[in-house]
C-alpha cells in the first residue's frame, strides 16, 4: 500500500467517514474502491437486483471513466460474479432513459459518474426518495464518494450535490478525496459528513542542509519556471518541446487558458512545417477541452495514452485525477487561474514515484511575484535554464510563418482572434488579480505571438500606450477568403447584405447634399416666418403709436407693450429650446451611426458576428 492507503483504508472500512488530502499520483483511487469493494463482498447476496450499493462521483466525464475502468478491472477477478458497474456520464449517442435501460438489465450496484447525469438519473422523481422507476433503491446503500471533492464543492456543482444526497439515506458512509482539500467545515455539512477523520498525507524532503521541509507536490517532481516576453511564448513553447524529445523524453502534457486557445494552437501546429513544429511522424499530437465531443475526447485520451511519442494539448479538463500513464513533461502556457489547479496540473507527471519535470511560462512584468506566491504554498518551484532559439526560428520568425499559414484560410484568423480574446478574458479570471492584471498584459505582444494579422476590436485595448511596435499584415479583407466554399459564400452575402444596410444607415454623399439642402429650406422657412413675424410687430407698433397720438390711455398701451415684450421673449426661449433638442437629437443619432458602423466592422473582424463568449473548460 501507498501511505495513502495504509492511513485511509482501515478507518473507512471500520465505517468511519474520512477526508482525505494526500499529493497528486499518491494512489487515493484505490483507497476508496478497496473499502467499498470489501463491504460490497460482504454484503452483496443481501442486495435485491435494483438496489444502489454505492455512489462515487467524479468533476469530469473523463476522470469517471476511468474509475469505472479500474473498478471493472477489480471486479472481474472478484470470486463471486458481481454484476458489472454503471456508468453516469453525458453522451450525445446515449440519454438519461438509456441509462435507466441499462441500469434495470445489469442490475448494478454500484453506480460512476459526474454530477449532472448523476441527479437526473436519481432526482429523476424527485418527492419519492429515488425509490422509483429505473432509478433504484437506495434503502442497502452504503458508501458516497466524492472523488476530487474540493472541486465538486466548488459553488458550480454544490446545489447538484445537495440535491443528489437528499435521495441518500442518512446511514451511510461518506469519503471525500483530493490533492487539494477544502477546509470549509460548511461544505463538507452540506453534503453529510458525520464527525469525519481528516487524514493529510504530506511528502517531506530533505535539503542539501539536511533541513526536513513538507511539500504539496509529489517528491519526484521537478518544478521549473522561466520569465519570457509575450511575444516570445509560441517560440520559447516550440523550442522547449523539441529540446526535450530530442533528450528522450516523448510524452508531453500542455496547459493552455481556454478552448479556444487549444484549438488554434492544435491547427497552426499540425499546418507548420516540421522544421517549426514539434510533431513529426514519430511524434503524434492530440487536443483535449471541454467543447470537444464525448467520443472524440475519449480517442483522443486513448490515442495519446497508446502513442509512444505524443504531445498534448489541453485545458484544465484534464488536470485532476486523470492518470495518464508515463508523463515525462507538463508544460503551463500560463498560471492557471486558482492555484489548485497549479498542483492537479504538475501532478500529471511524476505519479506514484516516477520521475517528472514541469515548466511553467511566466511574462516579465507582474507576473514573477507568482513564484513567490506558489512557494508560499509548499509547492517547490525553481528556475529553469535559460532556453536559448539560436537554432531555432524566433518571436518574430514565427510569426511570419504563422501569418502565411493564417492567409490560407480566413477560418484561421478567426480562430487566432478568439485565441486571443479569450485568453485575454480568462487572464482577467485570475484569482490572484493583483499579479495579473489585464491592464499589464502584453496583448499586442501575445497576438504577435499568436501570429495574428491585425488586432481585433477589444475593450481591453481602449486607451492602451504599449500599442505602437504592434504592426498589422497588410491584408486586403474584402478578397480575404474561407477555404471552405459554403463559408465564404456566406460570407460574401453577409459582405454585401451589410453594405446595404450601410448604404441606408450612411446614406453616400448625393442623398446626404438632399438632407442638406432640405435642412436648408427649413432654414429659410423659418427665417421668412420670423421675418414676417417681425414685420407684423413693427406694423402693430406703428398702429399703436397712432393710437396714442389720438389719445389712447398710457395704461392700456403700456400693457399691450408689456404683452408683446413678453410675446417676444416667450418666442425667443421656444426657438432656444427648439434648437437644443434639435441639437441633442442629431448628437444621439451621430453616436448611434457610429456604434453601428463599428459593429460592422468587428463582425468582419470575427467572420461570424457572434461576439465572443468566455470558454468555461
Ligand atoms: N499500492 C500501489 N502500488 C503501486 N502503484 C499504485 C498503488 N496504488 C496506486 N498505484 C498506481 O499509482 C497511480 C496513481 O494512483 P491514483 O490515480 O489513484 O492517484 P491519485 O492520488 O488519485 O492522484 P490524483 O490526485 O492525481 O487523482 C496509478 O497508476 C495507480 O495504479
Amino acid at each position: 500500500m501507498t501511505p495513502v492507503q495504509a492511513s485511509t483504508i482501515p478507518l473507512f472500512r471500520a465505517n468511519k467517514d474520512v477526508v482525505v488530502e494526500a499529493v497528486t499520483g499518491s494512489g487515493k483511487t484505490l483507497s476508496f474502491l478497496i473499502p467499498i469493494l470489501e463491504k460490497y463482498t460482504q454484503l452483496h447476496s443481501q442486495l435485491q437486483p435494483s438496489d444502489v450499493f454505492s455512489l462515487i462521483i467524479t468533476p469530469t466525464r473523463e476522470l469517471a471513466i476511468q474509475t469505472y475502468n479500474q473498478l471493472q478491472l477489480i471486479l472481474s477477478a472478484a470470486p463471486f460474479n458481481p454484476p458489472p458497474p454503471l456508468l453516469l456520464v453525458s453522451d450525445p449517442d446515449s440519454s438519461v432513459h438509456d441509462d435507466r435501460k441499462r441500469f434495470s438489465t445489469l442490475n448494478s450496484h454500484i453506480l460512476i459518474g459526474t454530477p449532472g447525469r448523476v441527479e437526473e438519473f436519481i432526482g429523476g422523481n424527485k418527492g419519492t426518495k429515488g425509490r422509483g422507476k429505473g432509478t433504484g433503491r437506495y434503502s442497502n446503500f452504503e458508501v458516497l464518494v466524492l472523488d476530487e471533492a474540493d472541486r465538486l464543492l466548488d459553488l458550480g456543482f454544490m446545489g447538484v450535490l445537495k440535491s443528489i444526497v437528499s435521495h441518500l439515506p442518512k446511514q451511510r458512509r461518506t469519503g471525500l478525496f483530493s490533492a487539494t482539500m477544502t477546509d470549509q467545515l460548511g461544505n463538507l455539512i452540506a453534503v453529510g459528513l458525520r464527525n469525519p477523520s481528516k487524514i493529510v498525507v504530506k511528502v517531506t524532503s530533505k535539503s542539501r542542509k539536511q533541513e526536513i521541509s513538507e511539500r504539496r507536490t509529489p517528491a519526484e517532481l521537478h518544478n521549473t519556471y522561466i520569465i519570457i516576453q509575450q511575444r516570445d511564448k509560441l517560440a520559447y513553447l516550440l523550442k522547449f518541446l523539441k529540446d526535450q524529445l530530442l533528450d528522450g523524453n516523448n510524452k508531453m502534457i500542455v496547459y493552455f487558458p481556454t478552448c479556444a486557445t487549444v484549438d488554434y494552437i492544435y491547427t497552426i501546429l499540425k499546418q507548420l512545417p516540421g522544421s517549426y513544429a514539434p510533431s513529426s511522424s514519430s511524434t503524434t499530437l492530440h487536443s483535449l477541452h471541454g467543447h470537444i465531443p464525448p467520443p472524440k475526447r475519449t480517442a483522443a485520451l486513448t490515442a495519446f495514452t497508446n502513442a509512444p511519442s505524443a504531445i498534448l494539448l489541453c485545458t484544465d479538463v484534464a488536470a485532476r485525477g486523470i492518470d495518464l500513464p508515463d508523463v515525462d513533461i507538463v508544460v503551463q502556457w500560463e498560471a492557471p487561474a486558482d492555484t489548485r489547479s497549479f498542483s492537479h496540473r504538475v501532478g500529471r507527471t511524476a505519479r506514484a514515484g516516477a520521475r517528472g519535470k514541469a515548466l511553467l511560462m511566466l511574462s516579465a512584468g507582474s507576473e514573477e511575484g507568482y513564484v513567490e506566491f506558489v512557494r508560499g504554498r509548499q509547492i517547490p518551484l525553481t528556475p529553469h535554464a535559460p532556453i536559448t532559439l539560436t537554432d531555432a526560428p524566433d518571436a518574430d520568425e514565427l510569426c511570419g510563418r504563422v501569418r502565411s499559414v493564417l492567409l490560407r484560410d480566413r477560418k484561421l484568423h478567426d480562430m487566432a482572434v478568439r485565441a486571443l480574446t479569450s485568453t485575454v478574458r480568462a487572464y482577467s479570471k485570475h484569482e490572484q488579480v493583483f499579479l495579473f492584471r489585464v491592464q499589464q498584459l502584453d496583448i499586442a505582444g501575445l497576438a504577435t505571438a499568436l501570429g495574428l494579422l491585425r488586432l481585433p476590436k477589444m475593450p481591453e485595448l481602449r486607451g492602451r500606450d504599449d500599442l505602437a511596435a504592434w504592426r498589422d499584415e497588410p491584408v486586403d479583407w474584402d478578397t480575404y477568403a474561407y477555404a471552405d466554399s459554403a463559408q465564404e459564400a456566406k460570407r460574401l452575402k453577409k459582405r454585401d447584405e451589410s453594405k446595404n444596410e450601410n448604404e441606408l444607415k450612411h446614406p453616400s454623399k448625393p442623398l446626404k447634399a438632399e438632407a442638406w439642402s432640405v435642412k436648408k429650406g427649413n432654414r429659410d422657412k423659418r427665417s421668412s416666418q420670423k421675418e414676417k413675424r417681425e414685420a407684423k410687430r413693427r406694423h402693430d407698433k406703428a398702429e399703436r403709436m397712432k393710437q396714442r397720438e389720438v389719445g389712447s390711455a398710457d395704461s392700456a398701451d403700456s400693457a399691450e407693450e408689456k404683452e408683446e415684450e413678453q410675446d417676444w421673449k416667450a418666442h425667443i426661449l421656444e426657438t432656444r429650446e427648439a434648437k437644443k433638442l434639435k441639437r441633442r437629437k442629431l448628437d444621439k443619432q451621430q453616436d448611434k451611426d457610429e456604434d453601428a458602423m463599428e459593429m460592422d466592422d468587428d463582425e468582419d473582424v470575427n467572420g461570424n458576428g457572434n461576439g465572443f463568449t468566455f470558454d468555461d473548460l
